[in-house]
This record gives structure tokens, C-alpha cells and sequence, in this order.
């Protein structure tokens, strides 16, 4: 049913990536790539020059612009909205600062467990984080119906070790320790961080997000034990609470988790309440179907620097890779986010590559 809030949004044109979300049939499997919108186009470097990067996301217009910018190039299937995962710890009363050639920095990162008092416990999304809802809603509008908009959050466990490690790490060895020293605190501040996050995938879907995506990037610094402790909980409770939240509203909107690395919890998030489980590149294709038992539609997975590779070599991959996913049930993507340095010709080689391959797979079935 349509929401009578969006009912005035223009009609979908391309739904392909939302049937394919729900396992249904469809006449190509449909393809985005995770950083889309991103430095590796030069129009994406013009529009960001000179500019801050939190500035940039809070500007609806900077945030739509960007975000429509690679469907321009590309057939692209769904767009993402430009934003980014740490907003929710700004929200939240933590500074962050984008510093160029270091990545996202926050010069007060929480050190112990009393600087949890730190934080706004009631976050009000729509006065802290009303931005990124304006800016799905004018990007809906904007869009004119092409392709369906994603909204996103990052998960709890992987904000949380931002909010520890003040930033970018290797280890997570500072965040990790709160786990082993401080497990109180650490579920404290996930709990924290899940009712935020409830909070803003709704306010998305409001404001005209169209499916969700839940980037829990840092899940593979977990061993299988911490993440069925840390992560797994908080991302089932997230899928859970939004689902029933919408239902109650008449609406059903699919919802992706990506747990980058987390291969060993396969299972496990075919079992968490979302439609798609997305997948990084170090997990082969059919042994992903077989553990996940046709439960749940799979996204993923082509190694992002399978990119640098000449285009007929992308294609060979692109069909490899769509042969051992099947057509059905699956949305094309890589396994993380394209880089700054790549080509864009490629992406669209990339793309191209989806498109026609499960074409012609589809007219054989
Ligand atoms: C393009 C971009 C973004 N964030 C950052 C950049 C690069 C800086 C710039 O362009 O100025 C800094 C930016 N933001 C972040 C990082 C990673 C820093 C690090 O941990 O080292 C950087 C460089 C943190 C971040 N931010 C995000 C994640 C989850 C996905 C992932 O695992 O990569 C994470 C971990 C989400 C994110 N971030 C962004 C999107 C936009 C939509 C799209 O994909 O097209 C999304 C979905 C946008």
C-alpha cells in the first residue's frame, strides 16, 4: 500500500532491484555499487571542491545532486542517498570532522565507560538528523521515479567503534577492549545506539526511503562469539522494530544488512529479519547460496579492484559470478565501495555487464 504521504511522489519506473529484493521475478537482475556516489567521478570532485564534508551533508540540494550524479553516467538500478554513517554520533553530541588524507575524526572519542553520560540518550531525529529527510524527500522528487532511492545507518557495533577509536583503525583494539573490559557498558552504548538507529531508518522511510541498508563494515574484526554477543542482537532487533513499526503503517520496505566479513555468521543473518543479505568478495557465490538456504535474496559481491581489470575481463567475472548466484533472488553489486582511483568507463562496463548477461541467462530458463 502507498503510504498517502508519498502518494504525491512521482510513480517508480524501474522496480527491478525491489522485486529482486523480495525474490520475485524479474527480466534482468539489477545492479548498484555500494560509494556510487564517490570520488572516482570527476563530477563528484567538482560539486565536493573546497567544500566541508559534514557541510556537504547537511545541504539537501549538495546531498540530491551527488547522490543523482552516477545515474546520469549509468543504468544503474537503485540509487543510495549521499550521506554518511556518522552522522548518528553527531547526533548523538559527538563531534566528528572529515579531515582530508585521514577519513572521518573525532577529537573527543569516548575513552570510559562514564563518558557514555556524554551522550544524548533521547535523540529527536527529525530536529538532529531533519537534514537527511529533507534530502531523501527532495532526491525522491528529483529521481522522477528512474529507480528506487536506499536509505541507510551504520549498525550499532560498527558506530560504536568509531565512537571509541575516535576514527579509522586497523585493530579496533581500543573499541574491542570495551568489549572484554567493560561488556556492560559496551551493550549499554549498543542499546543506545539501536534506538537512534530505529528511530532514523524510520524517519528515512517517511521522508520517501524506498529500502534500507545496514552497514555493519566493521563485523569482521569480530570473532564469530562477539559478533553473536555484539552485533547480531542489535542488528535482529533494528530489522525487527522497523518492520513492525511500518507494518503498523501499512507499509513494507526491504531491508539489506551488509556485515562486511562476517562469513562466519551466514547463517545466522539469513536469519535476521532482513530480505537481503549483502556479501563482501571472499565469499564464493554458490557456497553462499547453500548456507543460506534460499531464505533470503543475496547482494554482492564482485571484488571491488576487479575494476582495474580490462572490460572484457569484467564481464568474464561479472558472469561467473551471476552463474553461481543464480538470477533470481540477487542484486548485483560489488563486495565494498568503489574507490577514488578507479574508472568510471569501467563501472559502466561493470553494469553493462550484469544487464546483458542475465538477460540472455533469464531467456534460457
Ligand atoms: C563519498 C564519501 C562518503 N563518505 C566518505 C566519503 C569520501 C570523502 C569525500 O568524498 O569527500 C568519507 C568516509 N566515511 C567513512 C569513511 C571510512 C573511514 C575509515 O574507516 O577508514 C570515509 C573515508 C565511514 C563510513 N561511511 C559509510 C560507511 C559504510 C560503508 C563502508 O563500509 O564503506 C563507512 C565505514 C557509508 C557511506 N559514506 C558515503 C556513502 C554515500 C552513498 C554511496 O555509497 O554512494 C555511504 C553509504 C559517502
Amino acid at each position: 500500500m502507498i503510504h498517502p504521504k508519498h502518494s504525491y511522489f512521482p510513480q517508480l519506473k524501474n522496480d527491478t532491484f525491489l522485486r529482486a529484493a523480495r525474490g520475485e521475478e524479474i527480466e534482468h537482475v539489477p545492479v548498484w555499487c555500494m560509494r556510487q556516489a564517490g570520488r572516482y567521478l570527476p563530477e563528484f570532485r567538482e560539486s565536493r571542491a573546497g567544500k566541508d564534508f559534514f557541510e556537504t551533508c547537511q545541504s539537501p540540494e549538495a546531498c540530491c545532486e551527488l547522490t543523482l550524479q552516477p545515474l546520469r553516467r549509468f543504468p544503474f538500478d537503485a540509487a543510495i542517498i549521499f550521506s554518511d554513517i556518522l552522522v548518528v554520533p553527531q547526533a548523538m553530541g559527538m563531534d566528528v570532522q572529515m579531515v582530508a588524507g585521514k577519513g572521518p575524526t573525532f577529537p573527543e572519542p569516548l575513552k570510559e565507560p562514564e563518558d557514555l553520560q556524554r551522550l544524548q540518550v533521547k535523540v529527536d531525529t527529525a530536529k538532529e538528523l531533519g537534514y537527511v529527510f529533507r534530502a531523501i524527500t527532495l532526491t525522491r522528487h528529483k529521481i522522477e521515479g528512474k529507480v528506487p532511492l536506499i536509505g541507510f545507518s551504520g549498525a550499532p557495533w560498527t558506530l560504536m567503534s568509531y565512537m571509541i577509536e575516535g576514527g579509522g583503525s586497523n585493530t579496533h583494539s581500543k573499541a574491542k577492549r570495551w568489549l572484554y573490559q567493560h561488556p556492560e557498558a559496551s551493550h549499554m552504548l549498543l542499546k543506545m545506539l539501536t534506538d537512534v538507529i530505529v528511530e532514523y531508518l524510520l524517519g528515512q522511510v517517511a521522508a520517501g526511503a524506498q529500502a534500507l541498508q545496514v552497514f555493519e563494515s566493521h563485523a569482521g574484526i569480530l570473532g564469530p562469539a562477539e559478533f553473536k554477543e555484539f552485533s547480531l542482537p542489535y542488528l535482529r532487533d533494528i530489522a525487527r522494530r522497523v518492520k513492525d513499526k511500518l507494518k503498523e503503517a501499512g507499509q513494507d520496505v526491504p531491508m539489506i544488512v551488509f556485515a562486511k566479513d562476517a562469513h562466519y555468521a551466514l547463517e545466522e543473518l539469513s536469519q535476521s529479519n532482513y530480505e537481503v543479505v549483502g556479501l563482501d568478495w571472499t565469499i564464493d557465490p554458490l557456497s553462499a547460496r547453500e548456507r543460506t538456504g534460499g531464505k533470503v535474496s543475496l547482494q554482492g559481491n564482485m571484488d571491488p579492484c576487479a575494476l582495474y581489470a580490462p572490460k572484457e575481463r569484467i564481464s568474464d567475472i561479472v558472469k561467473k559470478m551471476l552463474e553461481g548466484f543464480g538470477t533470481r533472488g540477487y542484486i548485483a553489486n560489488l563486495g565494498h565501495g568503489v574507490y577514488p582511483d578507479m574508472t568510471p568507463e569501467n563501472i559502466g562496463a561493470f553494469v553493462e555487464a550484469v544487464h546483458q548477461h542475465s538477460k540472455q541467462m533469464i531467456k534460457q530458463i
